[in-house]
């Protein structure tokens, strides 16, 4: 009998399109996707923070180039990947948060987090889904959501809205594009000590709620989101489609 092979995580030759890649956790796909081999493409609005960061990468060894680039920007968007791409992978941790309670949110909060968490995470996962099509190329399609996109949090109705809609559409399009090999995930991650987190973190009774939320007894660190990421990209999660991986301490098993 003949033993399984033990797949690979190995990411060698793929091209990898991470936005939001200036900070947090999208800098962390980013390096974690360079690191197991991938080429990877770094986005984001602010240009010189990613030349930093690219130049930072290419000291230790690692193939990155820098796309500024504005997620909510849908025309801006689709050209960029038109003219970039394709992309095998992509990454899409560009994000925003405004929290408040749900009878104070203005049209003006409920449109910024949803231009950009919503519809620019839809019309740029189907932007670079088009290209691997056009290209009949696999690919591994991953939004960083949350796991705000399973549970509600207080003050956080709008922010919790765009990211259920988020794993939506991502189990939509897992559906649609599964016989092009194309696979589409989310990763949900609990709360992260990011610049989006700092002023949660900071209050002392949000602290108290976080901390007694995390079954595994502490908050998340953005190096706790690189092995799942590498791991949806890969072949090593070839029958992974239309999921969501919660990195989350155990927060929604309660
Ligand atoms: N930190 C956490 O606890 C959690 C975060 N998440 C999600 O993870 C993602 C990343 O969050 P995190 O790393 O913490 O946040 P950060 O604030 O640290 O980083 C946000 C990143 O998004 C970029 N960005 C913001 N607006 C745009 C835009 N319009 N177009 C392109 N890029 C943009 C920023 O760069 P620039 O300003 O230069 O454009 C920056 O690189 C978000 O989607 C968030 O909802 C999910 C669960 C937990
Ligand atoms: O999604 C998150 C936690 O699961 C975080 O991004 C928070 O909502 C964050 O925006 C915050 O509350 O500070």
């Amino acid at each position: 009998m003949s033993l399984p092979r033990t797949p690979s995580f190995r990411l060698d030759g793929r091209h990898a399109l991470v936005t939001g890649a200036s900070s947090g956790i999208g800098l962390a796909c980013a390096v974690a996707l360079a690191g197991a081999g991938a080429q990877v493409t770094l986005a984001a609005r602010s240009k010189d923070k990613l030349d930093d960061l690219a130049r930072q990468m290419a000291a230790e060894g690692m193939t990155a180039a820098v796309l500024p680039l504005n997620v909510a920007d849908i025309a801006a968007t689709e050209s960029a990947i038109a003219r970039e791409g394709p992309f095998d992978i992509l990454v899409n941790s560009a994000g925003l948060a405004r929290h408040g309670p749900a009878l104070d949110t203005t049209e003006a909060d409920f449109d910024a987090v949803s231009d950009l968490n919503l519809k620019g995470a839809y019309f740029l996962t189907r932007a670079v889904a088009a290209g691997l099509i056009a290209a009949k190329r696999p690919g591994s399609l991953i939004n960083i959501s949350s796991q705000m996109a399973h549970v509600g949090g207080i003050d956080r109705a709008v922010y919790c809205a765009t990211k259920h809609a988020v794993d939506g559409f991502t189990k939509a399009m897992a559906v649609e594009w599964g016989r092009q090999g194309i696979r589409v995930n989310t990763i949900c991650p609990t709360f992260i000590r990011t610049a989006l987190t700092k002023s949660t973190f900071a209050n002392p009774e949000r602290r108290a709620w976080i901390e007694d939320k995390i079954k595994l007894g502490r908050v998340g660190e953005v190096e706790d989101l690189m092995g799942a990421v590498v791991f949806l990209a890969s072949d090593a999660a070839s029958l992974v489609t239309g999921t969501a991986l919660m990195v989350d301490g155990g927060w929604t098993a309660e």
